[in-house]
């Protein structure tokens, strides 16, 4: 099927480079944001724009190892630009912190303030050799790339790297909820509010970057029309004199890159040993530390409910993810005990190929943006179990709007420690009841749906065809 994820030779550009537009991607260096636009760089470049994607070395580094899908190296269209910044502190995460955000990365977040200077050095140099730059940049990074207002070639637009119902509640609230009556009809009764999401510290953060408001040419959204409609609308509706795209998803909906065998993750020839959707792929991301205690009852609850698992079990990153990685422990014999049942995966998963599996037919997940877009695109239903951000409200667009998935742990709970019986109770709901089948089945038609919106005619090209109308006119 053609979609404008690998397209070559657009018909926008009628086989002409667009190189005098050339495109700057600045992302949050924090590995759900610095993927979400490495994956956009690569839907930009086929559209024969040139992409420059900047960060400190480390972080191009990362986001280039820990891609899936597709292989960064081979684009010729993506340039990478590595930004050397002063060291800064790495502590290692805190699972008894009074909150589940990872604060321990804010020292790294700050340190950002250091790409300034060098993003705008080269965004003055692209601009003289350029007909239009425009700047694509994550909206916690407006500071670093506020100089954009002196550049008169330059436009900048925000990409927002939650979901449309996320990113639509929080201006809503902020404007003071306009067209509330209305809104309200979309809103289910119990959206959480924020306490407990964020610290002071990381709000205060996002709060600064509202002040360069006036830099915005319009907003990016790794969303979809045939998931969000509603808050894509409203948002459009609350904000109608900036344009917002929705162009998402932004990951590969196919993966026909072909791996060497021996390039190929162990887990996925454990897969093909398993019966059709039949495994449950458990992973919280890469923010969320977890005390002993609670990984311990995770443990035995995985082991209880008696499905197949593959579950992935490392530290939370740090700033620098290159440093030393603290194993976590299990219970002595554990995965020796469950060897029949589950495998523990320490290193990098390919949760792509992992998703993309006939065997897995459920994600136990904490719902971070990129992995709900991931099992949607890949029809794959959601175990909901929110820590902290936007993956509360995620939870309730997953199984209340969308009912893609079930709620394995209430948010209103995340104090106390979830048992073993409670995991285990939530994974054979997913897995083996009447509800979980039910779930599977809308999970994956709203796969289809996705898929489609990528193809030639869909929802998600056309919006992406507009934007790159619009980056490229005359
Ligand atoms: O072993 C692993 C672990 C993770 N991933 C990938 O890492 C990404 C994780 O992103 P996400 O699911 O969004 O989780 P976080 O890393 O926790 O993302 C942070 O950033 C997101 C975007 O702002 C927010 O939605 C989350 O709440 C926030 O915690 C996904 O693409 C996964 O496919 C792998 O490929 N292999």
């Amino acid at each position: 099927m053609a979609n404008h994820q690998n397209h070559q030779n657009h018909p926008l550009t009628n086989g002409h480079n667009l190189s005098q537009v050339v495109v700057v991607m600045v992302p949050l260096p924090a590995q759900g944001h610095l993927n979400q636009l490495l994956h956009l760089s690569r839907l930009v470049s086929t559209y024969d724009i040139p992409v420059h994607y900047i960060a400190a070395a480390t972080h191009n580094r990362q986001a280039k190892l820990r891609v899936h899908g597709w292989n960064p190296n081979s684009s010729t269209n993506i340039h990478f630009h590595d930004i050397s910044v002063p060291p800064f502190p790495c502590p290692p995460p805190d699972p008894t912190a009074a909150t589940n955000f990872p604060s321990h990365i804010l020292p790294m977040i700050y340190a950002t303030h250091h790409l300034r200077d060098p993003v705008r050095e080269f965004l003055s140099e692209l601009s003289s050799k350029a007909r239009r730059v425009i700047v694509i940049y994550d909206s916690c990074m407006a500071a670093v790339v506020q100089d954009v207002a002196c550049i008169q070639n330059a436009e900048a637009y925000p990409f927002h790297s939650v979901s449309a119902f996320a990113t639509f509640l929080y201006l809503w609230e902020e404007m003071g909820k306009p067209l509330e009556e209305e809104a309200k009809r979309y809103i289910p009764d119990d959206v959480p509010s924020l306490e407990g999401c964020f610290t002071d510290d990381f709000l205060d953060f996002v709060f600064e970057q509202y002040q360069f408001k006036s830099i915005i040419s319009g907003s990016l959204l790794n969303a979809n029309w045939a998931i969000e409609k509603l808050y894509i609308e409203l948002m459009e509706r609350i904000l109608p004199d900036k344009k917002s795209w929705a162009i998402g998803p932004f990951n590969p909906v196919e993966l026909s890159e072909k791996k060497a065998p021996n390039d190929r993750h162990i887990c996925l020839d454990w897969l093909d040993k398993q019966a059709p959707k039949s495994v449950i792929y458990v992973s919280f991301g890469t923010t969320i530390a977890l005390t002993d205690k609670k990984i311990e009852e995770l443990a035995l609850g995985l082991e209880q409910s008696n499905q197949k698992f593959i579950w992935v079990l490392r530290e939370a990153d740090k700033g620098d993810v290159f440093g030393e990685v603290t194993k976590i422990e299990l219970p002595k014999g554990y995965e020796e005990r469950v060897r029949n049942i589950g495998i523990v995966v320490r290193d990098w998963a390919p949760q792509l190929e992992i998703l993309g599996h006939p065997s897995t037919g459920g994600f136990l997940s904490h719902c971070g943006w990129n992995s709900c877009m991931e099992s949607i695109t890949m029809g794959v239903p959601i175990g909901a179990w929110p820590f902290h951000s936007d993956q509360p409200r995620n939870t309730v667009l997953i199984t209340k709007v969308l009912k893609v998935g079930t709620v394995v742990r209430d948010w209103s709970r995340r104090d106390e420690v979830a048992v073993a019986a409670t995991v285990a109770e939530g994974v054979k709901k997913l897995m083996a009841s009447e509800e979980g089948n039910e779930t599977r089945k809308r999970a994956e038609e709203l796969g289809r749906a996705v898929r489609r919106s990528v193809a030639e005619g869909g929802g998600s090209r056309v919006e992406f065809d507009s934007f790159i109308a619009h980056i490229t006119r005359s």
